[in-house]
């Protein structure tokens, strides 16, 4: 089935098509369709690279891989694959991580084109920052359910992908978790908190310590406590059901306002013998009496799947039976103290997986998009790769694949693709070591991969290990690190340099963000202002993140249309503060909110853009998130 282009493409095209070597990162959903698409168009010069190993859960969509494939790397399998269907294709499969140093500039520099099918946000601004540094044309993809969108990227030419804020995944106050739930997906995230306090390591405690009456009245906390009483499944039940919250209910101040009462639920509850709740379908809705005894079954299971755990600490796991009954019967007993529906296990298991199935014809368009920007690519025709958006629902046009009107500029601010990158870093210099700087901010919050750093001209990073500098578990402060300091930062791998200039904040309370980073000085001090004069009553300092383990990279509500043109528009929720605050003590952020700097002024020029471009602006303001 070898691609016959002749006569399909002129003959420029068709030398260009067989000759340009190109780059795909990924071979998962969108990469398997992208590289039957390109041989099966005629390109001939390909490399392909995953670091990951085929799994049973691909080949519903990963058509390039059946069942013998499983186990073996993704790039090899797709690799053979495609040269069945066309075995004149010259492809490089590498097994790897895009992110490794080997794949450097040197590397990058063979290509004519490369293609993101990943589905990290941390890979994807890595090979973002090496098509930049390299001035390679990057296509930049993802794909959520039935949405998706493809991006063309060129170093002056368009957007980067790290010009606009990203949207980060939804996340929950702690203290709406622990103390004032409204909607069931805040009881299941509790309820995933109380596994990994009861089983496995705590991320946060959700159930409060307990004193034991041994005679000492010593004070044990809540997974002692169940070590004690041996898991014993009734006491369990009493503790986390009742105790705590008729503890809940004795702090008066905490349900003021809106704010939901729990009521107690009848102590005959606790008493009541248990009822079968097996025959139940996973999509109906249990009982509260069918929860208490799917939550006294599980406990029993999950206690001799801990007696067996070598490390006694278990990792929850959606797709165990008992933990997942554990979620289910548990936040739906929540959720009935609190007043809020109980909800299915099939529904449960959505939330707390937070699984948003990958569809396989999402992927098929979208790849069939990335061929044609491909092939616009090659001509240089770079005006027409404006971005297309796969929409769940059709426009009011009755149609689903729409694209930008306009191809966008780049963010002349943007930290990562203009020249003067420079942001700034409120920090306590007293509480954060060389080396968690290095750790949190450079590489985790800013995505460098091996950086070196200058302060006031003096190198305190070093990405060479041959330098001795010995400063890494000494703090800013001890490290020679004032209010006001200048930090020159350089990824030689990436080829990125950035500006960084250090405002040192005390952390007052344990609540408080350990970093925020601002766009300049300006919004510091605007930041500032706000904080002084509306102190948040809300508990938005204690948010806790939701997994986005399964989600690819897409806009939150495509409602992108042709004339929607200039929707570059964030979501009005997320354009007020331009600030990302982070808890680096935890591994996971606390609190996220987006980076980069776009003023007020250049939003609302955007909208009036929008506004002329569009009938129906209103729809416009919603897209574009990502
Ligand atoms: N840093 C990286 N270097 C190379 N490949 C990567 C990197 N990060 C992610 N990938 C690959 O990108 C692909 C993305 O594909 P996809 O989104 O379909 O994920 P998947 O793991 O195949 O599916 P799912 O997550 O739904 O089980 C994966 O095969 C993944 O291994
Ligand atoms: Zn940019």
């Amino acid at each position: 089935m070898a691609a016959a282009i002749a006569g399909v493409f002129q003959p420029e095209m068709q030398n260009l098509i067989k000759e340009s070597k190109v780059l795909l990162v990924g071979a998962g959903g969108i990469g398997c369709e992208v590289l039957k698409n390109l041989v099966l168009t005629g390109f001939s010069e390909l490399e392909i690279i995953d670091l990951d190993t085929i799994e049973v859960s691909n080949l519903n969509r990963q058509f390039l891989f059946n069942k013998e494939s499983v186990g073996k790397a993704k790039s090899h399998v797709a690799k053979t694959s495609v040269l069945k269907f066309n075995p004149n294709v010259n492809i490089t499969s590498h097994l790897g991580d895009i992110m490794d140093t080997k794949y450097g500039v040197a590397f990058f520099n063979k290509f004519k084109l490369v293609i993101n099918a990943l589905d990290n946000k941390k890979a994807r601004s890595h090979v973002n920052r090496m098509c930049l540094s390299c001035d390679i044309p990057l296509i930049e993809s993802g794909t959520m359910g039935y949405s998706g969108q493809v991006e063309f990227i060129k170093k002056g030419v368009s957007l980067c992908y790290e010009c606009l804020p990203k949207s980060e995944p939804k996340s929950y106050p702690m203290c709406t978790i622990r103390n004032t739930p409204k909607e069931p997906i805040h009881c299941i995230v509790w309820a995933k908190f109380l596994f990994g306090q009861l089983f496995g390591e705590s991320d946060e405690d959700v159930s409060v310590d307990q004193t034991v009456y041994d005679g000492t009245e010593t004070k044990v906390s809540a997974r002692q406590w169940a070590e004690i009483i041996e898991y014993d499944p009734k006491k369990l039940l009493e503790k986390i059901f009742y105790d705590d919250i008729k503890y809940l209910l004795s702090m008066e101040s905490m349900y003021t306002g809106k704010k939901v009462k729990p009521v107690l639920l009848e102590p005959s509850f606790f008493e009541t013998e248990v009822v079968e709740y097996r025959h139940v379908l996973d999509s109906e809705v249990l009982t509260l009496e069918q929860c208490k005894s799917m939550f006294l079954d599980c406990i029993v299971s999950i206690k001799q799947k801990l007696d067996i755990c070598q490390n006694k600490s278990l990792v929850w796991d959606k797709d165990d039976d008992d933990f997942m009954n554990f979620v289910v019967s548990s936040s739906n007993i929540r959720s009935a103290i609190f007043n809020i529906p109980l909800k299915s296990h099939f529904d449960i298991k959505s939330l707390a997986g937070n699984i948003i199935p990958a569809i396989a014809t999402a992927n098929a368009i979208i790849a069939g998009q990335i061929v044609i920007h491909a092939l616009r690519i090659l001509s240089g025709k770079y005006e027409r790769c404006q971005s297309v958006f796969l929409r769940e629902l059709p426009n009011h046009k009755g149609q689903i694949l729409v694209k930008d009107k306009f191809l966008q500029k780049p963010n002349p601010k943007c930290m990562v693709c203009s020249t003067d990158g420079e942001i700034v870093l409120s920090i306590d210099i007293n509480n954060i070591t060389v080396k968690q700087f290095e750790e949190l901010i450079l590489k985790k919050k800013l995505n460098m991969v091996a950086p070196d750093v200058l302060v006031d001209g003096r190198m305190i990073i070093s990405s060479d290990e041959d330098d001795e500098l010995d400063l890494y578990e000494k703090t800013l402060a001890e490290a020679g690190v004032n209010h006001g300091s200048r930090f020159s930062v350089d990824d030689y791998f990436q080829n990125y340099s950035i500006k960084i200039m250090l405002q040192h904040k005390e952390k007052a309370q344990e609540e408080d963000p350990d970093f925020e980073i601002f766009g300049n000085l300006e919004e510091l001090n605007t930041a500032e202002k706000n904080n002084e004069a509306e102190p948040e009553e809300n508990d938005e300092d204690c948010l806790i993140e939701k997994d986005e383990s399964c989600v690819e990279r897409v806009d939150d509500d495509l409602s992108t249309s042709d004339e929607q043109a200039h929707d570059m528009v964030t979501d009005k929720k997320q354009e007020d503060d331009s600030v990302i605050k982070e808890d680096m003590m935890d591994s996971d952020p606390e609190v996220i909110k987006v980076d980069q700097e776009i003023s007020n002024e250049e939003i609302l020029a955007m909208k009036r853009k929008a506004d002329e471009a569009s009938e129906d602006i209103n729809e416009a303001k919603k897209s574009r998130v990502d």
